[in-house]
């Protein structure tokens, strides 16, 4: 009824609407179209997630996601990874705002944030009743990582998605959040700050309404911090960096190049992919 959409039932509707601050329908109209931009390019619904939760690799898969060699493994990883960022690229573009920025800074928000959004994204994949993320077409545990050799970052990011799912994110939460991961005034190569911060202050002042209406302020307490996120994607980064080293041909030649520059090229190296 009216009382949902009228986040002050006392008012009626028509009072609401005169004495809305103009800023106000400009923020609700952005806060759409950041959920609009999610649910269009989320790659998995999160009812499909939830409803695969009964498909898990059986330990005869598992057994043989273990004999898979090393470079296998990361060469299927990488892949997936790559196949994440494409819908985040697509989520970005569609954010009001971001396709105004100049083309260095969208690529620069990009490759600092891509990966920052597919972790959080990634929650929804994610069942801590039993310590399952999706995978390949069914749910398994971190052990079916095992061949990567990073185990270490493979427990901190099951320990972060542990975590994450607690909050039960809906799909809104997750929306704002995820562009206000992207809309990041702060890095040191952004040519054009001031639009920057004023899409992150607008993004900043539609999440805050979109928890203060659902009674939500809670959870920001408990959202990761921007350093947990930083150093989750500096880990796999140095990962990646050493896997390389070893096998250098391996990730020239098999790896997706949207992954190589966005994860094993040098910091200074601007040259991105079309
Ligand atoms: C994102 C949009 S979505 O629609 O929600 C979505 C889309 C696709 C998938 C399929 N899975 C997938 O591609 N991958 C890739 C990789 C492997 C290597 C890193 C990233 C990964 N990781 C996890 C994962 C973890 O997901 C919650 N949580 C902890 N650890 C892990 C892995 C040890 C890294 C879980 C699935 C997963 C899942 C979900």
């Amino acid at each position: 009824g009216s009382e949902q959409q009228n986040p002050c039932p006392d008012m009626n509707h028509h009072t609401f609407l005169e004495s809305a601050d103009p800023c106000m329908t400009e923020i609700e109209n952005l806060t759409q179209n950041v959920w609009k931009s999610h649910q269009e390019t989320c790659q998995f619904h999160v009812e499909d997630l939830q409803l695969l939760r009964g498909l898990i690799f059986t330990r005869e898969e598992v057994a043989i996601y273990h004999q898979k060699p090393m470079e296998e493994m990361w060469e299927r990883c990488a892949w997936r990874i790559t196949e994440a960022i494409q819908y985040v690229v697509e989520f970005a573009k569609r954010v009001d705002g971001f396709m105004t920025l100049c083309q260095n800074d969208q690529i620069v928000l990009l490759k600092a944030g891509a990966m920052e959004v597919i972790l959080v994204r990634m929650c929804r994949a994610f069942n801590c009743e039993n310590n399952t993320v999706f995978f390949e077409g069914k749910y398994a545990g971190p052990e079916i990582f095992h061949s990567l050799g990073c185990g270490d970052l493979i427990s901190s990011i099951f320990s972060f998605s542990q975590a994450l799912s607690e909050v039960q994110l809906t799909e809104q939460e997750i929306a704002l959040f995820s562009a206000l991961l992207l809309m990041n005034a702060n890095h040191p190569w952004i040519q054009e700050k001031g639009k920057v911060t004023r899409l992150q202050c607008d993004l900043t002042t539609a999440f805050k309404q979109l928890l203060k209406t659902h009674c939500r302020e809670g959870i920001l307490a408990k959202l990761p911090s921007k350093g947990r996120l930083r150093s989750l994607c500096q880990e796999h980064v140095n990962r990646v960096r050493l896997f390389r080293d070893s096998h250098p041909v391996i990730v020239h030649t098999l790896f997706p190049p949207l992954y190589q520059e966005l994860f094993s090229s040098d910091p200074d190296s601007q040259s991105i992919t079309q």
